[in-house]
Order: structure tokens, then sequence, then C-alpha cells
């Protein structure tokens, strides 16, 4: 057998919202954690699997895209915002999967009015997406100064903290109840299978799962 094929192959999956959409999809193409993984008092972090050679880890988000950037582990789900904002050149991104629907926005108060954006030469935006804000306000010749929150970026506005929000809405209650407008919409999102570019290359189980992803997934990413 070859070293590659020897080592344990690592899934890395997002803990929060979009975990409950992903199972069924990884389990179509045969990856299923054991049962310790549905445990919510179990602290562990990795999990066997039903296939041997397999374990599960439950990380970030964010963490998914760097695991699986860094080799540390080969494959792993998440959102398109999360692989736009890293824009890491390691990560391959072959399937979408079809689930995590939402989208990237800006927002504003619905009340009161922000200095029109054609007037702004500087503009001060709260998100957890600094890279996506920065280029998507550069493309209106608009210097954006991003501060970095990492959740509730809709009270940003009403304390003062920043005039607008770059952030995720799907059904827009969040936007709505917290006295914000979306104005514009940055990209639509989904999640995808990700894989390290080298993993692929180098160990034929990857190129394995990604077929058996693309088997059962609605639509191939671009
Ligand atoms: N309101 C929403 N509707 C649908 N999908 C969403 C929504 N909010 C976020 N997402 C998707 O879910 C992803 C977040 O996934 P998840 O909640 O599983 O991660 P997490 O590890 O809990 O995140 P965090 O680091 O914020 O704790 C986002 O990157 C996005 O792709
Ligand atoms: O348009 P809606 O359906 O209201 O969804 C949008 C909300 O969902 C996400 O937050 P999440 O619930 O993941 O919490 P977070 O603040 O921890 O990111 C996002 O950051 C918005 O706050």
């Amino acid at each position: 057998m070859s070293e590659t094929a020897n080592r344990l192959l690592t899934f890395a999956v997002p803990k929060g919202r979009i975990l409950d959409e992903a199972l069924p999809v990884m389990a179509r193409a045969g990856v299923v954690p054991e049962s310790a993984f549905h445990d919510k008092a179990d602290r562990s972090l990795s999990f066997a699997c039903e296939a041997a050679d397999m374990r599960i880890i439950r990380v970030r988000a964010f963490d998914v895209a760097t695991f699986v950037a860094f080799g540390a582990a080969q494959v792993g789900i998440v959102g398109s915002d999360v692989i736009e904002e890293f824009n890491y050149s390691e990560l391959y991104a072959p399937v979408d999967l079809d689930i995590g629907h939402c989208r990237l926005s800006v927002a504003e108060p619905a009340e009161g009015n922000p200095a029109p954006l054609g007037n702004a030469s500087h503009l001060r935006v709260a998100t957890k997406y600094p890279n996506i804000t920065s280029r998507h306000f550069e493309r209106q010749g608009v210097q954006a100064e991003c501060v970095k929150l990492n959740g509730a970026m809709e009270l940003a506005p009403s304390l003062g903290l920043a005039g607008r929000i770059v952030d995720l809405v799907s059904t827009g209650r969040t936007l709505q109840q917290n006295g914000l407008v979306e104005k514009e919409r940055i990209m639509d999102i989904s999640a995808r299978l990700i894989v390290n570019r080298v993993a692929l290359k180098t160990d034929p189980r990857v190129a394995a799962l990604v077929e058996r992803f693309r088997a059962n997934a609605v639509k191939d990413a671009a």
C-alpha cells in the first residue's frame, strides 16, 4: 500500500448552521461520522467515520478553508463567501453543493442619510469580510475603511461604529429587526466542496471523493 493510502483522510466541516444541511449530502457521498459526532455533550473535535481511512474534524467556518489550504485537512465543506474572502490559491472548489444559500450585501440604516457613495472618498464599513468589502468598494472608486467584527454587525450603524455594514442576508429578518435596509447585493452564496490542490494530485482518494460528491450534486461550480 502507498504512503498516502495509509494516512487518514481528513474532512473538515463547519460546526454551525451549514452542518445540518451538509450531513445528508455527505452521507450520499459515503462520508458518515461515528455516532459521537451527534452527541451535543461530546467535546471532541475529531471523529472517526464509517470509512476506516477517514476522519471528520469540526471547526469554525473560516477555519475550514484554512485547514484545507494548508493541507492539514484534504477536503472540506464551506460557504463560497469564505472561499472568496480568503482567496487561497491552494484551494480548489470543484462542486457546488446547492445548500447554505444566502447572499452578501451592503446594508445601511432605514432612517437617516449616510453620505452618498459618489461623494464619499472614504467610507467606514463594519464587516466580517474586509477583503471582499474593500474589493467591492474599490470597483466603485471608493476607499472603504473596514472595521472587522465577528458577528452582530447589525449593531454597528445604530451605535456609531460604522455607517454601513456588509453581511450575510437570507430572509432579511435580522436587517429588518435592527432598523437596516439592504442596499446592494455583492454576491450570491452557496456551500462548496473544497479540496487541497496538492492532495488532489497526490492522493487518489481525494479525486474519488470529488467524483462521489459530483455525482450527487445538482450543479458543478465553474
Ligand atoms: N442566514 C444564513 N442563511 C444561510 N446560510 C448562511 C446564513 N448565514 C451564514 N450562512 C452560511 O453559513 C456559513 C456559516 O456557517 P456555520 O454557521 O456553519 O459556521 P460557524 O462555524 O458556526 O461560523 P462562525 O465562525 O460564525 O461561528 C457562512 O459562511 C455562510 O456560507
Ligand atoms: O437574513 P437572515 O435570515 O436574518 O439571516 C442573516 C443573519 O444570519 C447570519 O448570522 P448568524 O445567525 O449565522 O449569526 P452570527 O451573527 O453568529 O454570524 C448573518 O450574519 C445575519 O446576521
